[in-house]
């Protein structure tokens, strides 16, 4: 009868140890729940810092990592499998749900792209440059709006992406109004002339390296390339943020300047575009 009152005591005990080790997991696992599904989105969607180091440093590591390809690589996978070959639509709106349902990615993105399809199609370019191409969804953006004839020049100096942006360009069937350059911009840009033929440029885009903005600005003005009405387009001026660029371009009396209030690609962080007319 005693044996049996402590055999019945132990199994208690360990079933009291049981109840309490499955519910510390319990908790655990929901603790973990909220913050991956709620809390980190929550930050990463309005803090820009937590934004870019959740995005584009700890996520793209991860994924690397889990899945032993990049993520232009995935993004590109995207684009072959669903969207319609020669429909530069169809390409940009695949990357925009890949960038909002799977994996966030440094291209313009929808909200700021509406801005820069606006200008570009008020402004109607025979030439254009890209600084920054990527994956070349901003290529893609801008090239389906140009009249034909008229050229793109795109400058990229990461070789494994401009294998990419070489591929989604093709997919939307633009390859006859792209150009895309591989090298670094302070190196091209002076070549321009020379190597492409170029006069000077109807419109540019800049959305490379974010130190680089202003001195490739002042080289594009000693080169001679920019024109009386030439728009420059500066993507992320505040996030991350170029604070000489536009100390530089809203304070000298050769350009004409407005900002356009948007958000952080694919996030509602603050972000803008810069629209600056040279006026000669
Ligand atoms: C923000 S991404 C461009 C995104 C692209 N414009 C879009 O919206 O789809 C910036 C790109 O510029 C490239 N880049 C940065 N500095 C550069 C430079 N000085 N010359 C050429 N490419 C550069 C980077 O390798 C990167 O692919
Ligand atoms: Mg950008």
């Amino acid at each position: 009868m005693r044996l049996c009152v402590r055999s019945l005591k132990t199994a208690a005990t360990e079933i009291r140890m049981w109840v309490f080790f499955l519910s510390a997991c319990a908790g655990g696992a929901a603790l973990l729940y909220v913050l991956y599904s709620w809390l980190i989105p929550a930050a990463v969607q309005y803090n820009a810092s937590l934004a870019l180091l959740w995005h584009d440093v700890i996520v793209e590591r991860v994924l690397d990592r889990i899945t032993g390809s990049t993520r232009p690589q995935r993004l590109l996978r995207a684009v072959q499998k669903k969207a319609t070959q020669g429909d530069p639509q169809s390409v940009i709106a695949t990357i925009d749900h890949f960038c909002r349902h799977s994996e966030w990615a440094m291209n313009v993105g929808d909200e700021k792209g509406s801005i820069l399809d606006s200008v570009v199609t008020e402004l109607n370019p025979s030439s254009a440059l890209e600084l920054g191409t990527y994956c070349g969804y901003s290529t893609v953006r801008i090239a389906r709006l140009l009249p034909p004839g008229s050229k793109l020049i795109t400058l990229e100096f990461n070789p494994a992406y401009a294998a990419v942006a070489r591929q989604v360009i093709a997919w939307a069937g633009l390859n006859d109004k792209v150009q895309l350059v591989e090298g670094p911009s302070g190196d091209l840009i002076p070549q321009m002339k020379e190597l492409f033929g170029v006069q000077t440029f109807d419109f540019v885009f800049l959305d490379h390296w974010k130190d680089r903005y202003l001195p490739d600005t002042k080289l594009l003005e000693e080169c001679g390339l920019l024109r009386k009405g030439t728009v420059l387009l500066a993507d992320n001026v505040i996030c991350p943020g170029t604070p000489e660029y536009l100390e530089y371009i809203r304070n000298s009396s050769r350009y004409e300047s407005r900002y356009f209030k948007s958000h952080l690609e694919y996030t509602k962080v603050e972000d803008g575009l810069e629209k600056s007319v040279f006026l000669g």
